[in-house]
């Protein structure tokens, strides 16, 4: 049965670890539904392993990772969620519109899907291009015209502007909020932090923490800064006893996992 209440997602003590590399160390964290919520941190810092654990193909140390109600991985979750990764999964030798109808016929969303979603990524013109011939802001279009296939609950974004345009960008930012006002939960990582102020929520992290989490305006106030790169650079000059939110720190007992991707298990 689909569960519309609680957060949409909630993370209890996660610990995960990649080959060597512990990278969540204890994390804890609870979004509500509804509402665009940034993912922001330097290269490295484990944005797209936490969104790998929200979306269940990540293998965890320990910790509960709950979304939309229930647990991370479970397969009734999978046309509840649309994930869209940092390299674009579309196939080159079909045309965008063909790679729809797939990805469409896979998830047994609706046939007007296909022309919702096209107009929505501004890809109409492209409708009948090769996937191969087209420009990587393009390409990463239909990735995303993809996700939005079935009107997932949930929206988890790898860095979806990169390589666009600023218009695009801009374009592509009206549409997060137009899904968000809908009632569809964004998690949008970016390496940009003037993408943050168009959040409704931001998340800093930082070696596999939580630095903050707030408004951006609440961000700003918190730290004094003028901007939230300031604001971002302020957290991280604190000392951890004065951040905002801090979570454990690595232990140095766990042994590497045997493998890092849980559908490979
Ligand atoms: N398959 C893997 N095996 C071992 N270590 C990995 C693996 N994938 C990622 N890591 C390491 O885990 C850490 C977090 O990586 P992650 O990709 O989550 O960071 P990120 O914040 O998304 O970075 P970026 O913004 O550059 O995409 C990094 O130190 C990275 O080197």
């Amino acid at each position: 049965m689909v569960n519309n209440e609680g957060p949409a997602i909630l993370i209890d003590n996660l610990v995960v670890r990649r080959g060597r590399n512990p990278v969540l160390h204890g994390l804890n964290l609870e979004i509500a539904r509804g509402g665009v919520v940034g993912l922001l941190g330097p290269s490295g810092c484990g944005k797209t392993t936490l969104m790998r654990a929200i979306v269940g193909v990540q293998v965890v140390k320990s910790g509960t990772v709950t979304v939309l109600g229930q647990s991370a991985g479970a397969a009734s979750l999978r046309r509840r969620i649309g994930y869209v990764t940092q390299s674009s999964s579309v196939y080159d030798d079909l045309t965008v519109r063909q790679n729809l109808q797939y990805f469409r016929a896979v998830l047994k969303a609706p046939k007007s899907d296909i022309d919702r979603v096209l107009e929505q990524t501004d890809l109409n013109a492209q409708a009948g291009q090769l996937v191969s011939s087209l420009s990587g802001g393009q390409r990463s279009r239909v990735s995303l015209a993809g996700a939005l296939l079935g009107r997932p609950e949930l929206l988890v974004l790898d860095e979806p502007t990169v390589g666009l345009d600023p218009v695009l960008r801009v374009e592509l930012w009206a549409l997060f909020h137009r899904l968000a006002d809908a009632g569809t939960t964004l998690l949008v990582s970016s390496h940009v932090m003037d993408e943050a102020t168009r959040c409704d929520r931001l998340l800093l992290m930082r070696d596999g923490e939580i630095l903050a989490d707030d408004t951006p305006a609440g961000l700003l106030t918190s730290t004094g800064a003028a901007d939230t790169e300031t604001a971002f650079l302020t957290l991280i000059g604190r000392p951890p006893s004065e951040q905002p939110s801090s979570s454990e720190q690595p232990s140095s007992t766990e042994q590497p996992s045997s493998t890092d991707d849980r559908s490979a298990s």
